[in-house]
């Protein structure tokens, strides 16, 4: 069929790549981003086993490969991608995209009863093209409906082309698969993740990672109160974030905090989980220095549990002096589901281990530094730094 409508002038198969959240600073950062990103979509389709030439161009990151829906949906996961669009690359003239696009919307199989709506944009001055963006969408739109007799919705189309002409060429796509936005990975420094296998603090993680913050998963193993289920969860989760972080160094940082559980199951009773949760910062501190990351990251959010009270929290936090980042403080529980399960960390399995049979029957609500730290066992803490020296680090395998 496509070629009774003549093949694709100068067509090449690319994936355009659209970064959005670092658009607005200097050329200098930009370009910095921009070249970072570019080395994130290089490692991920190395991972992949995927071809692709990475290129960057105007404000934008082309892949010239022949595998462009595989090529585009792994990059569609990477922090700082916006969109990526399987595109052909064509001479910027109105034959040429009206070729193009009569070629996808074959291709692409685009029936009559589905709506459509051609989107297009031309940068440069007026003087750059004989023709306006206006033009392409109608020229463009007359194109796809000679070759599918489907109706055109400008508001809520079925499916949406797009065209975008810069200099002498045009990218003519008729897919677009939508990325996470953010910043590009690396570009924030390193964070500690305390990462539990649990659902929030995966999600946690990945909210700081999409901000561009590479993270170091530290996994506090709770000795009898633990168990090989629940380590083996925590180092699912780290290798599903793992995959989103193609050419960073991620390994799990498995802490034993066997004797520290112990102390508080032994000596403390209502301000057991404030102290244990200390005693996770504190570990969780004492990697951090030694990668060089510049704060904690934990998955709690205000109210979820008893030991994350407003007061609570802040009782918890005195226990280390890097700053302590909740990225879930303000999300629902029913919205951080949602977002595991895309994410591919959920796991609705509960394992009967860990917080739940060292909670107290009558948990602290409104804790105080003072009150908490007077009944916590003076060495608590200390312990908990020497249990993070004696961590194993486990590599993980994509
Ligand atoms: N065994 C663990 N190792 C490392 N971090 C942990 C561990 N258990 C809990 N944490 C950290 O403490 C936070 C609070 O844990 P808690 O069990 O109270 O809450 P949660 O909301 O169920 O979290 P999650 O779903 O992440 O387990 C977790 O989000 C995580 O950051």
């Amino acid at each position: 069929m496509a070629a009774e409508y003549g093949t694709v002038v100068n067509a090449e198969n690319v994936v355009a790549v659209g970064y959005g959240d670092f658009g607005t600073k200097s050329s200098e950062v930009r370009a910095k981003m921009a070249k970072r990103l570019a080395e994130s979509v290089r490692a991920a389709l190395a991972d992949a086993d995927l071809p692709g030439t990475v290129e960057r161009r105007w404000a934008r990151i082309l892949v010239e490969t022949d595998e462009t829906d595989p090529v585009a949906e792994v990059i569609a996961t990477l922090p700082g991608v916006v969109w990526a669009r399987p595109a052909v690359l064509t001479d910027a003239t109105v034959d040429a995209v009206r070729d193009a696009l009569r070629t996808l919307s074959t291709e692409r199989g685009h029936g009559s009863d589905e709506s459509f709506a051609v989107e297009s944009r031309r940068v440069g001055p007026p003087s750059a093209h004989p023709f306006s963006s206006r033009d392409l969408k109608v020229e463009g739109g007359s194109a796809v409906q000679a070759g599918t007799d489907a109706p055109v919705d400008l508001d809520h189309p079925d499916r949406t082309y797009r065209v975008e002409v810069r200099d002498d060429e045009a990218f003519v796509s008729a897919v677009q698969m939508d990325g996470p936005g953010g910043l590009p990975l690396g570009t924030q420094g390193r964070a500690v993740v305390l990462l539990s296998g649990g659902i929030d603090s995966p999600v946690a993680a990945w909210r700081m990672m999409r901000r561009g913050c590479s993270v170091a998963p530290v996994y506090v193993d709770l000795g009898d109160y633990g168990g090989a289920d629940h380590r083996a969860r925590a180092t699912e989760v780290a290798t599903t974030l793992l995959r989103r972080a193609p050419d960073e160094d991620v390994r799990l940082h498995v802490v034993p905090g066997g004797e520290v559980v112990q102390a508080v199951v032994d000596e403390l009773h209502d301000t057991r989980m404030l102290s244990l949760r200390r005693a996770m910062l504190a570990a969780g501190e004492a990697v951090a220095r030694e990668v060089g990351a510049h704060s904690v990251v934990t998955g709690e959010s205000l109210g979820q549990k008893s030991s994350q009270t407003g007061a609570n929290l802040a009782a918890t936090d005195a226990a280390v002096s890097l700053p302590v980042h909740r990225p879930l403080l303000t999300a629902d529980k029913t919205d951080i589901v949602e977002e595991a399960r895309a994410l591919g960390t959920f796991s609705d399995s509960t394992l009967p281990v860990g917080c739940e049979r060292v909670a107290p029957s009558h948990p602290e609500t409104n804790a105080t530094v003072e009150a908490v730290e007077a009944a916590e066992p003076d060495d608590l803490l200390s312990m908990a730094r020497e249990a993070a020296a004696d961590r194993s680090v486990v590599d993980l395998e994509p």
